[in-house]
């Protein structure tokens, strides 16, 4: 019997190109993609931690798209019964960011706009769970603070990690890290939206895909190779599923 076909690798440029065709001959807007980017990322949390005994999720958001995903994760996860927390130590000025920042304060969620160590410490510890939405496919390394701070001090905690689209600190075509602190930084499940990374060859743990918006054109157009969504489901698991070369 044949096996699975391999998933498509988006690299970085490739990944941003897809992105920009979604919103100019795709016609969909940002608010769109990332509202469904960030469902997915809630359902991947509720499929492996329950709340029962993962109620205290930080999700750590980081100053680009990447952490909007989180920003709309936070809002989904108080729906399904989580007390989440947000950690946004650079804050976005655009009015999307806002909207969603407003969105989360009238649930109550915390919101941390300024980091300082002793915070993120203290944070860490009342935590049963990490969604690190800090960098996506825009990230190019090395880590600039104090975001390095804030990856070290998430390896350090051994708290599980959820990681949106791709290991923060990864580089996105190339990998971890090769030395220095976040060099064994390898989250626990990844989701990673519209396509794999090419970066997730090294990578070992659950993995899911999410953001089901992808139009049969588009699919044609970048020669895309992705497994179908179950029913009804944001999130497909593709753990184990072999993945296309570059
Ligand atoms: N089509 C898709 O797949 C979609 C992608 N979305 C999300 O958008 C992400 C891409 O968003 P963006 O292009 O805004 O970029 P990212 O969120 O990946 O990161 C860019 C931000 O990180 C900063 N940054 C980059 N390298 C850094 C370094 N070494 N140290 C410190 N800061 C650094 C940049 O200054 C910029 O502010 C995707 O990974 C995904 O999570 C979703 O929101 C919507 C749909
Ligand atoms: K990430």
């Amino acid at each position: 019997m044949p096996g699975k076909p391999a998933i498509s690798l988006l690299s970085a440029s490739v990944a941003k190109a897809l992105d920009g065709e979604l919103m100019s001959t795709g016609a969909f807007s940002v608010d769109q993609l990332m509202e469904l980017a960030g469902l997915s990322v809630s359902q991947v949390v509720y499929r492996e931690y329950p709340s029962s005994s993962h109620a205290k999720v930080l999700v750590c958001c980081g100053p680009g798209n990447n952490g909007g995903d989180g920003l709309v994760a936070a809002r989904h996860l108080w729906q399904y019964g989580y007390q989440p927390t947000v950690y946004y130590p650079k804050p976005s000025s655009p009015d999307l960011y806002k909207r969603l920042c407003k969105q989360l304060e009238d649930l109550d969620i915390p919101i941390h706009t300024t980091h300082t160590s002793d915070l993120f410490h203290q944070l860490l510890k009342q935590s049963n769970l990490i969604v690190d939405s800090l960098f996506g496919f825009s990230f190019k390394g090395p880590v600039r603070e104090p975001f390095g701070e804030i990856l070290s001090a998430i390896v350090d905690s051994k708290l599980h990690v959820v990681s949106v689209d791709a290991p923060s600190s990864w580089e996105i075509d190339e990998g971890p890290q090769k030395e220095g602190p976040l060099k064994n930084f390898n989250p626990n499940v990844l989701i990673s939206l519209t396509a794999p990374k090419p970066c997730c060859n090294f990578y070992k743990g659950k993995h899911y895909l999410g953001g089901r918006f992808v139009s049969k054109a588009i699919k044609e157009k970048y020669h895309l190779q992705l497994p179908p969504y179950p029913g009804m489901d944001q999130i497909v698991d593709i753990t184990d599923q072999p993945l296309a070369t570059v």
